[in-house]
């Protein structure tokens, strides 16, 4: 070990050792990437702000003759954090391995041979021992951001999602690329907030499995492929006429094909539905949700893109980022109101008819194994859950107010709100089958239990007159 470990090893004894078995609640994280990328500096970086607390601490850092390890508690999270010298050194350790943080040193990466290097380095790990990572975050780290010479993030996840085998080899695997400057600090805690907010949602979601009935699971109504209907079927009430969307099918198809739609051509030989259905950048013409900035997200969102998919979890962020620029711009919030349930329904055909499109596409195509693949879950339109929903995130949004200064990403907002977590709040306000009726999809229906939480200036109590079929009154 380098003289660090030696140095500060006393504040953290006993040191854990490799073999031994992370406690449960520890976060094992292998920091592997080329020699001289940063590994050390942002182990080192980390350990005095959030271990120490002395965040401006000047250190040296020496070449790592094998690995540096520190324990470093993060919001309720204790991570025991591995750098290695050589990547051989951790192949040992893979099993124990929660997360994978893979350096890249963006200046070097300007030469392609070295940017293909780290390339190949990581489908290595990931082919030979993909069977010791499968529950395994993995996570690009483009280091030295504040070289001015420095590659941007963006191209360097650009040219490893161009490498079809590496993305392929991510995949499933909640990959993301985050920009940062060991040097500096920029960057490392967005690092340490994603791995928090996925481990408490993996937390979460692991809790909802062991119990039922299952909490996590939305109350929104959803469709997924196991429940999904044939195709042509849309996930709503037989007999009931298309949600009452302002733009028509064709023209949304239109839209779709605009978005380079022939790019996940599912029956491309080339490139498996299970790929073409699955993107796993910010990059895509079709972005998972879950992959993209707060800022990013809103954007596609507010011109109504289609994204792969849209689940609960999406529907409290927007609400979130709407209710916030309600805040900061002092927008009329029947307007936003507005336009977040005309985006929404835009949203929600938009990927209904991709998905009938897929579908019919690789019936066509005889590809049976297609049809079988749409594997993530989807809400469908509802304008009394909708609301509820934005009702519920304004309430918490007041009890928890973001405070000048303090991080106002949604993933940091909702891991302060576990209330937002509970599927079944609903059953509180309103019986099954209000909440879930027919006429509850086109228009707002007051809880007919008990009424919701006030959490409204009065002067924006009612919705009605926003053009829309809401009178939406507040009772304290
Ligand atoms: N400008 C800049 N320099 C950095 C940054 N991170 C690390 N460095 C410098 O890059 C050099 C190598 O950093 P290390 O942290 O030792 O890199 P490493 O990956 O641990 O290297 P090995 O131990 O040799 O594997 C040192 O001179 C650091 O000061 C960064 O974000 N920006
Ligand atoms: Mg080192």
């Amino acid at each position: 070990m380098s003289r660090f470990s030696g140095l500060f090893s006393s504040l953290w004894s006993p040191r854990p050792s490799q073999d031994q078995t992370p406690e449960e609640e520890d976060v094992t994280v292998r920091v592997l990437g080329a020699r001289g990328s940063g590994k050390t500096s942002f182990l080192y970086k980390l350990y005095f702000k959030h271990a120490v607390g002395t965040p401006d601490e000047a250190f040296d850092v020496v070449r790592t003759d094998q690995h540096n390890v520190e324990s470093i508690p993060y919001l309720n999270q204790m991570y025991e954090i591995w750098e290695y010298a050589e990547m051989a050194q951790s192949i040992p350790h893979l099993s124990k391995t929660n997360v994978i943080i893979f350096f890249v040193d963006s200046v070097k990466c300007s030469h392609p041979t070295v940017a293909e290097k780290a390339r190949d380095n990581m489908l290595w790990l990931l082919t030979q021992y993909g069977d010791k990572l499968t529950d395994a975050i993995i996570i690009t780290v483009a280091n030295k951001q504040d070289e001015k010479d420095a590659v941007s993030a963006q191209d360097i996840g650009d040219e490893w999602m161009k490498d079809i085998r590496l993305r392929e080899a991510l995949n499933g695997h909640q990959w993301r690329i985050f920009p940062c400057s060991a040097k500096t600090g920029d960057g490392l805690d967005a690092i340490l907030n994603y791995l928090s907010s996925t481990i408490e949602n993996r937390q979460l979601l692991r809790l909802s499995v062991s119990s039922a009935p299952q909490p996590f699971v939305t109350n929104l109504d959803r469709h997924s492929s196991s429940s999904r209907l044939p195709p042509g079927a849309v996930a709503r009430p037989a007999g009931q006429s298309p949600s009452p969307v302002d733009e028509d099918d064709e023209d949304i198809r239109r839209k779709l094909r605009h978005q380079s739609l022939a790019d996940f051509a599912p029956t491309s030989r080339e490139r498996p539905l299970s790929q073409a259905r699955m993107p796993i950048t910010p990059w895509e013409d079709m972005p998972n949700p879950y992959h993209l900035s707060d800022q990013d997200f809103k954007n596609w969102y507010d011109q109504g893109r289609v994204f792969l998919f849209f689940d609960y979890q999406s529907l409290i962020r927007i609400s979130y980022i709407y209710l916030r620029q309600i805040e900061r711009t002092h927008e009329r919030r029947s307007e936003a109101t507005r336009r977040l349930l005309n985006n929404l329904r835009v949203i929600l055909r938009s990927i209904e008819l991709f998905e009938q499109d897929a579908k019919q596409a690789s019936q066509n195509d005889r590809n049976q194994r297609a049809t079988t693949e749409f594997a993530h879950e989807c809400i469908t339109y509802s304008e009394t859950q909708t609301l509820f929903w934005l009702h519920m995130v304004s309430y918490c949004l007041m009890r928890n107010p973001v405070l000048e200064g303090e991080d106002v990403s949604f993933e940091h907002f909702v891991l302060r709100c576990p209330e937002l977590w509970d599927g079944e709040l609903w059953r509180n306000y309103y019986s099954y089958k209000t909440f879930h009726s027919e006429r509850g999809h086109l228009e707002f229906i007051a809880p007919d239990k008990k009424p919701l939480p006030n959490a409204f200036k009065s002067s924006s109590l009612a919705l009605k007159g926003s053009g829309l079929n809401i009178d939406y009154q507040i009772v304290s």
